[in-house]
């Protein structure tokens, strides 16, 4: 029986350790966690790849209003771009398959908040290339889904570690280094995520960052070398049989040190610092940027804190989520 609709979701990603020095090579951890994209594909008659983009607002509305109809206006060129990561997923998936001149239908739903540093991107990436590819029939695991996700980061935004992608197609608790993957042993993170309310593109991020390494690389390389180091440490530490206590207060510290090297290279803004101070004032052991920056969100490491915490965070104006880590990467939900 031939596939009609197919439903797939992926989870959004959290970095703990070691985002922006993870696209020069460096290693970096990070874990996906429970808010989810929910991509529905199906096949039309049109020929054409339709997208339905439940989530975007697109910006520059125009309404015009006559006494028995309305008429809408809206940026195109804009609207277009901002689906530049669904369309060039489906359009590396129908590369790998007959689709025989049918168009295909795409519609997306989303519990993930956009550009704010918890892989929206990689999630829509994994989600759509999930659905669309078991609609065309395609067997592909969930690490080969992860790495057609890195390249449709790398055709949008010009440079990606391809971190984001792999974590949410395979799941879990990952370190990460140049490509290759390995999972770290499964823990419980006490953690509270502080949304800033803002959003930051990591393609500008990535580049603001490049720019300036290109102009001082004296000064960014052992920046971003000492990022490298400290991710090494922490994943000493997770690995070691240390007890949790120990293992909470040195990823603390070590969370602490790699927040004021993002900072050093320019990804932090003054809400997000607010809110990483307001969760150490809290009793948090540790927080950080999480993600490229530039707004977005942070994160705190609080155990027996959580609640103080989140407390802490929504006082300094961010929106606190207490989130757990997802062992489940790209998931086929249902297919008719
Ligand atoms: N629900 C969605 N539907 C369609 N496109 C989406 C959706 N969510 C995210 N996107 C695409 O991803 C872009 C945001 O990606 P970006 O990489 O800048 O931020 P992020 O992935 O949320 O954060 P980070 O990369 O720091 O983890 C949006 O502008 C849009 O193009
Ligand atoms: C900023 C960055 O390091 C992480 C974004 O979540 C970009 C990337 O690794 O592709
Ligand atoms: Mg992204």
């Amino acid at each position: 029986m031939s596939v009609k609709r197919v439903l797939a979701s992926a989870p959004a990603k959290i970095i703990l350790f070691g985002e922006h020095s993870v696209v020069y090579g460096k290693p970096a951890i990070a874990a996906a966690i429970d808010l989810r994209t929910y991509v529905r594909a199906e096949f039309n008659d049109t020929g054409a790849i339709k997208i339905e983009a439940h989530d975007i607002r697109t910006p520059g509305l125009i309404v015009s209003f006559t006494e028995d109809s309305i008429y809408f206006e809206s940026d195109y060129g804009k609207a277009a771009e901002v689906l530049g990561y669904v369309r060039q997923a489906i359009e590396l998936v129908k590369e790998e398959a007959d689709v025989n001149g049918k168009g295909i239908t795409v519609s997306i739903t989303s519990q993930i908040p956009v550009g704010a540093g918890l892989g929206s991107s990689a999630a829509v990436a994994v989600a759509t290339i999930g659905a669309v590819s078991r609609l065309l029939g395609l067997e592909l695991s969930n690490e080969e889904v992860g790495k057609l996700g890195h390249r449709v980061e790398l055709l949008v935004q010009g440079a990606s570690s391809g971190i984001d992608p792999t974590v949410s197609a395979i799941g879990g608790f990952i370190h990460y280094q140049k490509g290759e993957f390995e999972h770290l042993p499964f823990m419980e993170l006490p953690i509270v995520v502080g949304y800033t309310g803002s959003s930051g593109s990591t393609k500008e991020l990535v580049a603001m960052v490049r720019r300036n390494y290109e102009e001082m690389p004296e000064i960014f390389e052992p920046i971003l070398n000492s990022m490298g180091r400290l991710v090494e440490k922490a994943r000493e530490v997770i690995t070691s049989d240390l007890d949790r206590d120990l293992k909470f207060q040195t990823l603390g510290k070590l969370m602490n040190i790699n927040h004021g090297l993002l900072d050093a290279i320019g990804v932090s803004t003054k809400k997000l610092s607010e809110l990483v101070y307001a969760a150490r004032t809290a009793g948090a052991l540790g927080s950080k940027i999480t993600g490229a920056g530039g707004g977005g969100c942070m994160y705190a490491l609080a155990p027996g804190k959580q609640s103080e915490v989140a407390t802490a965070i929504a006082i300094a104006g961010g929106t606190p989520m207490i989130t757990k880590i997802s062992r489940e990467g790209l998931r086929i939900e249902e297919v008719e």
